[in-house]
């Protein structure tokens, strides 16, 4: 029997403070008062300062590092000033610190690009030369790869930010994740959703990831029962194909599995960061196969990435 919690002793439950990171971490927490009938007093949502908010002036490429969002938050939770954190499976490295497990998804949002822009309704509609704002390595390498003749900009901050430099005419157009659109309640602003073949989602795009001390068996028994198994196969079978690239959040490389029937259908794709080349590919097979199913297909469009493809690494 799990021990639960009493409003003396609440659950803390760590994020990030932007509108989008507190967004997911009420889900969480709803979920879990809903699964446990439990009130908002059994928990504390606490906010915490990451390296990646408080560097706003410069492209995340160039502050460097992995986990820019997340070190602060997994540190806190390593020495139980929170129990649980709250992720973007996005944002998230593929390796945990010691001591710290991810196993429980929620259930995926939508995966998709939202094409954004106050004067066209999509990538096919931007003439010749328009300016684009993205700071993704991933969508900007694949827009160029279909669009060369376009000028990408840095577009960095929040939703808000990022509308408002629109406004100001510094790019025509940008792309945001769906999912967090839908999360804020903002879906309006899209004009459209980009269909996975035309622009392959970054790997775990949409999924939030709940991370906990390994040792915390009370924990674990509670987040289980809200653990999402098909979106736990999903991701788990992206960020395996992530991880053999040793990639992260900010690299050229794009992933998407689903499920098709019975099947897991993984797709994948790596990128020149100028979008000279792109290398893709898919597997199919059991859920249970995803993590295989993953590696294999990172190797397989490894031995045909050509010497020098990967300078971004
Ligand atoms: N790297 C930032 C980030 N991390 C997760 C999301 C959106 C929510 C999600 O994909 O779960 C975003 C913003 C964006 O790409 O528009």
């Amino acid at each position: 029997m799990t021990q639960m919690p009493d409003p003396q002793n609440p659950i803390r439950i760590g994020t990030r403070g932007s509108a989008l990171a507190l967004a997911q971490a009420e889900e969480t927490r709803n979920r879990l008062m809903a699964a446990h009938d439990l009130p908002e007093a059994a928990f504390q949502i606490v906010v915490i300062k990451t390296t990646g908010d408080r560097v706003l002036d410069r492209p995340l490429k160039e502050i460097g590092g992995k986990g820019l969002f997340t070190r602060e938050i997994e540190d806190a939770l390593t020495v139980s000033e929170i129990d649980i954190a709250v992720h973007s499976m996005k944002d998230m490295p593929t390796i945990q610190p010691d001591g710290l497990i991810i196993d429980c998804y929620l259930p995926r949002e939508d995966v998709r690009d939202a094409f954004v822009s106050n004067l066209y309704g999509g990538i096919v509609e931007l003439p010749r030369g328009a300016v684009v704002g993205s700071s993704s390595l991933r969508r900007r390498a694949q827009l160029a790869a279909k669009r060369p003749d376009l000028a990408l900009v840095e577009f960095r901050g929040n939703v808000q930010t990022r509308l408002k430099k629109l406004e100001d005419g510094v790019a025509v157009a940008t792309f945001l994740a769906m999912a967090g659109l839908s999360r804020l309640g903002m879906t309006h602003v899209a004009r459209g959703a980009v269909e996975p073949d035309e622009m392959l989602p970054a790997v775990a795009q949409g999924c939030i990831g709940v991370e906990r001390r390994a040792s915390d068996d009370r924990i674990a028994a509670m987040l289980a029962a809200i653990s999402h198994a098909p979106s736990a196969r999903r991701v788990e079978s992206e960020r395996a194909f992530l991880a053999r690239l040793d990639g992260s959040c900010d690299t050229p490389i794009a992933g998407l599995a689903e499920i098709v029937g019975d099947e897991l259908r993984l797709r994948g794709e790596i990128l020149r960061p100028d979008g000279g080349e792109v290398i893709s590919g898919e597997r199919r097979g059991s859920l249970s196969d995803g993590p295989q199913m993953g590696t294999d297909l990172a190797q397989e469009l490894l031995s045909r990435a050509p010497s020098g493809f990967f300078d971004w690494r």
